[in-house]
């Protein structure tokens, strides 16, 4: 019997997510507020964990929530609460909904411009305080003014468009830009050094990254025009706090408007009470619609994962569509067998896998194939090892790995072929799908052989020569092991033969010790798929 698929609400989210999960199938529970602690304490329970941005998913609680835990989805953008590169290491593939707020945030990030340059949060409290301070708030338009962009990607882009409707002249510093890209959306590419002392409000839209942490750093605040206005609805650390509130003290920086903090809750920090400054508590995604989005993107996604197989935006693994993995699934478990296959009679440490796909298999998504095969190989040396971090693995053991596709049909009208580089030469075992989804070995180190990969199975290379299969045969049956299926190839008539035997039982190290002795035998690798 299958097991249910549970999936942990762990951020307060919009019930449609709850919903789309149950609709699909899967058990849902909904706990915000969590303490790591007690979060630790409960995730080993669960496929897939769903979180804003307050339920912070360390290596710590992957680790509690192994072996279940197979996809964390982010109903947002940033993914800097989770440790990816932990997740990549564990196999455990980490999506985000990359649109859904963008619209919602840009538009704080525009409020946070005219909050800034009328000073509505101030005048606002100074009325009620029943102050009527006219002569007090002096503002400044924003028309005319230059706005200076960090990061013109998503949200960048979207605060441009609006920015242009103000009537306002649009820079943008992204190296990322192109400079078509910048024609299109009519901002003036520039270099940080000179966006700094031209732009009259910056305002920031970038990840944190080892790049970006501190973009506005003290030197950077220094170069600003005087009087210039910030805002930061991206990410907390993209400005040095303690330069900015200098910068208002001094007068330098007429206004800061920031939704986001180093440290976060920020329900202390230094910056607060200081004159100019505007806060919200991290509420750039905080809207119905966006909400409404991103809760129904991550629990579609999830789900597609969970029970399909499907990959949409993750940022740590290829994606592969729900209408593309039923395809590519047979491809897969092909890939994974040779990769098996290969893994466990290379013989020797493997340098290089290069993985080429030919005929009908050459128009699909090669990556999730090139995935399944480094699977494969790597599981006789982890168990933990998928798809997902079956490429972190091979390039942290400076393996090599270059995928082919090849347009013309061969012998076969598909074919997956994995050569590993060895010591020894080149290894190379090639497969096809019969019926398009019976996955089967055509060839192991050129030698023509059809075999199904199945259960426990026997490769043996002997030498073409007469009585071997009855001694072989004989061997077996004294050891109380059935035959369920014999594939036979040679290279030629007396010379170098292999043989692929499934049996019932697993083969024993004296069993496997007691073939190697028979006449004529030079290799024998008990085999498991
Ligand atoms: N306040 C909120 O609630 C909220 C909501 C949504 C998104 N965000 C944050 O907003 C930020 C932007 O989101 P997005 O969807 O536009 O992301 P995006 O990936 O579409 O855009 C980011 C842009 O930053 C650029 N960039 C990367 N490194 C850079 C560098 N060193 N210097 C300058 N530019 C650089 C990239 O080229 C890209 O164009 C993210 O940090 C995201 O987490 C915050
Ligand atoms: O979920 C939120 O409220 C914030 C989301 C935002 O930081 C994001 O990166 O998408």
């Amino acid at each position: 019997m299958t097991e249910q698929v549970r999936v942990l609400i762990a951020d307060k989210m919009d019930p449609r997510a709850a919903a789309i999960f149950r609709e699909r199938g899967i058990q849902v529970d909904e706990k915000s507020g969590l303490s790591p602690e007690d979060l630790q304490a409960i995730v080993h329970d669960y496929d897939g964990i769903a979180v804003r941005s307050s339920a912070k998913i360390s290596a710590a609680i992957m680790d509690a929530a192994l072996p279940r835990l197979k996809v964390i989805g982010r109903a947002g953008i940033g993914v800097d609460t989770i440790d990816v590169p932990a997740a990549s290491a564990r196999g455990i593939v980490v999506m985000n909904t990359p649109f859904g707020n963008s619209i919602t945030t840009a538009e704080h990030a525009i409020a946070m411009l005219f909050a800034l340059a009328r000073e509505i949060p101030q005048a606002d409290q100074s009325t009620q305080a029943g102050k009527w301070e006219k002569n007090r708030f002096m503002g400044v338009e924003l028309a005319g003014k230059t706005l200076g962009l960090i990061g013109c990607g998503n949200i960048g882009s979207i605060v441009a468009d609006r920015a242009h409707g103000l009537k306002m002249k649009v820079v943008a510093y992204d190296p990322f830009l192109s400079p078509e890209r910048a024609v299109e959306l009519g901002v003036e590419k520039v270099e940080l050094d000179e966006l700094l002392p031209r732009a009259d409000f910056i305002t920031l839209h970038t990840p944190l990254t080892d790049q970006t942490r501190g973009i506005l750093s003290r030197e950077a605040l220094a170069k600003t025009k005087k009087g210039v206005r910030i805002v930061n609805c991206a990410r907390g650390g993209l400005i040095d706090e303690a330069a900015l509130k200098e910068g208002l003290e001094s007068g330098h920086i007429a206004g800061a408007a920031l939704d986001v903090f180093a440290q976060e809750p920020a329900k202390e920090n230094a910056l607060f009470g200081t004159p100019g400054l505007i806060c919200t508590p991290h509420l750039g995604a905080s809207t119905n619609e966006a909400q409404v989005n991103v809760a129904i993107q991550v629990a579609e996604q999830m789900s597609d994962f969970l029970l399909l197989g499907g990959i949409t935006n993750a940022v740590n693994v290829p994606s592969l569509s729900a209408e593309e993995a039923p395809r590519l699934k047979p491809y897969m478990a092909l890939a994974e067998k040779l990769g098996r296959l290969l893994g466990q009679i290379a013989g020797t440490e493997i340098r290089s896998i290069d993985i080429e796909v030919e005929g009908a298999a050459a128009e699909l998504n090669i990556k999730p194939i090139s995935g399944a095969v480094l699977a494969g190989i790597m599981r006789s040396w982890s168990d933990t090892v998928n798809m997902v971090n079956a490429p972190f693995l091979a390039k942290e053991r400076g393996i090599g790995v270059r995928e082919i596709r090849t347009e013309r049909e061969g012998d076969y009208h598909t074919l997956v072929a994995v050569t590993a580089g060895t010591d020894n030469g080149p290894r190379r075992v090639e497969g096809t799908l019969f019926g398009n989804s019976a996955a089967r070995l055509v060839k192991i180190f050129g030698i023509p052989v059809e075999a199904e990969l199945t259960g426990q199975m026997i490769y043996i290379v002997n030498n073409d020569q007469p009585g071997f299969i009855g001694a072989l045969g004989t061997e077996l049956g004294e050891n109380g092991l059935n035959i369920a299926t014999f594939n036979l190839g040679r290279r030629k008539e007396a010379g170098e033969a292999v043989a692929l035997v499934a049996v019932d039982d697993p083969i024993t190290r004296e069993v496997a010790a007691q073939l190697r002795e028979l006449p004529g035998v030079r290799e024998v690798v008990p085999l498991s798929f």
